[in-house]
């Protein structure tokens, strides 16, 4: 699939330069704060960055799994899996990388709007389209977290076979190898290695469990 068919084209530019005319907003009676107080919790986005490989899918479904069991209502934006419905019509142009991350943006705004905790774990790339996701969302409830993985270590897991492919040449335009990964420079959590291993998943959720508790998340 050719790149020109995402932001660039169509419906996608309409929404991303807001061209639509003679529209309203309708204010619904129940609100943010009404649902917060149902689900005993705050609405947030859990946005994780970083490259194919780095462990994403693992954190966001590992943390899924421990808020779910504290009964805490979570659920999961990934990337891969929104490529097979929602954002089918996109390749990895950076243009369409944007529009990638502008409609999950979007998509995790209402989910923390409803006062779930969305997990969003995408690459996201680009510094700029991450910013522009976190200007969607008030004040302190965008938590942006990098897992910082060494491109070596992502690329000898490989479990897709897509790093050999890059460096085969048969993939052009892979992150990591010829296209680009800006880190955060300002995220509100980092995970690393430390002494040169990486956290387990479990210990990697309970970073983020931990911050979710200090701010007050996990409680109306
Ligand atoms: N060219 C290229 N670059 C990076 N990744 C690629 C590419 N082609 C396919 N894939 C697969 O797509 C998954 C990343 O999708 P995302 O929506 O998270 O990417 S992005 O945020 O729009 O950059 C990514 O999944 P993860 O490995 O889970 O990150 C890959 O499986
Ligand atoms: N904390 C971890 N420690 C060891 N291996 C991990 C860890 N997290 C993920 N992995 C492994 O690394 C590979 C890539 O993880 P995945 O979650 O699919 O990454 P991503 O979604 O960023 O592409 C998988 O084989 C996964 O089992």
């Amino acid at each position: 699939m050719g790149s020109t068919t995402g932001a660039g084209a169509g419906a996608g530019a309409a929404a991303a330069a807001g061209t639509a005319n003679n529209i309203f907003w309708h204010e619904c009676p129940v609100g943010r704060a009404d649902r917060q107080r149902l689900l005993k919790q705050k609405g947030c986005v859990v946005w994780i960055t970083g490259l194919s490989g780095s462990g994403k899918s693992t954190l966001a479904c590992t943390l899924g799994r421990e808020l779910h069991s504290r009964r805490k209502l979570a659920y999961v934006l990934d990337g891969d899996n929104l490529r097979h419905g929602l954002n089918k019509d996109l390749a990895f142009s950076a243009q369409d990388r944007t529009e990638n991350i502008r409609r999950v943006g979007e998509v995790a705004k209402l989910f923390a709007d409803a006062g779930l905790i969305c997990i969003a774990s995408l690459i996201s790339p680009y510094r700029r389209d991450r910013d522009s996701c976190r200007a969607l969302l008030p004040d302190a409830s965008f938590i942006e977290v990098f897992l910082n993985m060494p491109l070596e270590v992502c690329e000898s897991r490989d479990p897709k076979g897509l790093y050999k492919l890059a460096r085969a040449g048969k993939i052009k335009g892979f992150t990591g190898i010829d296209d680009p990964y800006e880190p955060p420079l300002n995220c509100e959590i980092e995970i690393k290695q430390e002494e040169g291993s990486c956290p387990s998943p479990s210990a990697m959720a309970g970073q983020v469990v931990s911050y979710l508790e200090e701010k007050g998340f996990l409680e109306d």
